[in-house]
């Protein structure tokens, strides 16, 4: 059985379409991960600690067998691979990958919140995941993702 995720990658250190393109590559080398869209990359101002390098951004759908934990965990190796340290919560990172949609499903436990909890308020991830599924919805708001992104007050500098 194979499921449909949407993952939010960003990067604000280093070489940053580098860690971008090593993070895309380690998740197709996974047999149980196909990507089967990506997104343009977004230069985009950083939200949340601003006293940062601006951050480089796209979003990746991928069909997978892994069930949500499976994938989290994936994602976290990656970070890892690719020498996330977790030193400023909200601070600068060589790569980060989130988790935004499985399945259509809302999932809520200690280690895992999916859809995830901030990506409706994130032009640094609404406007990559319109560009590869424009007539996609979230479970539970029966609002298209472009008034989503409408309602955010400043775009947040999404080139
Ligand atoms: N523009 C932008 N700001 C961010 N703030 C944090 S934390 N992050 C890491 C993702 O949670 C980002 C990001 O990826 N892009």
């Amino acid at each position: 059985m194979e499921y449909t995720a949407y993952l939010s990658l960003g990067t604000n250190m280093g070489d940053r379409e580098n860690y971008l393109r090593d993070a895309v590559l380690l998740l197709q080398n996974d047999s149980q991960l196909s990507i089967t869209s990506v997104s343009s990359i977004y230069e985009t101002d950083p939200v949340g600690y601003v006293e940062q390098e601006r951050f480089l951004n796209i979003v990746l759908e991928v069909k997978t067998a892994k069930n949500a934990n499976e994938l989290l965990h994936k994602c976290q190796q990656i970070e890892l691979q690719l020498g996330r340290k977790r030193e400023i919560r909200w601070g600068p990172r060589t790569i980060d990958l989130d988790i935004l949609l499985y399945n259509h499903e809302n999932i809520e436990t200690e280690s895992l919140s999916i859809p995830h909890p901030r990506m409706h308020e994130r032009a640094f991830v609404l406007v990559p995941l319109i560009e590869i599924n424009p007539g996609l919805s979230l479970p539970k708001i029966d609002k298209p993702l472009s008034e989503i992104l409408e309602a955010i007050p400043d775009k947040e500098g999404v080139r």
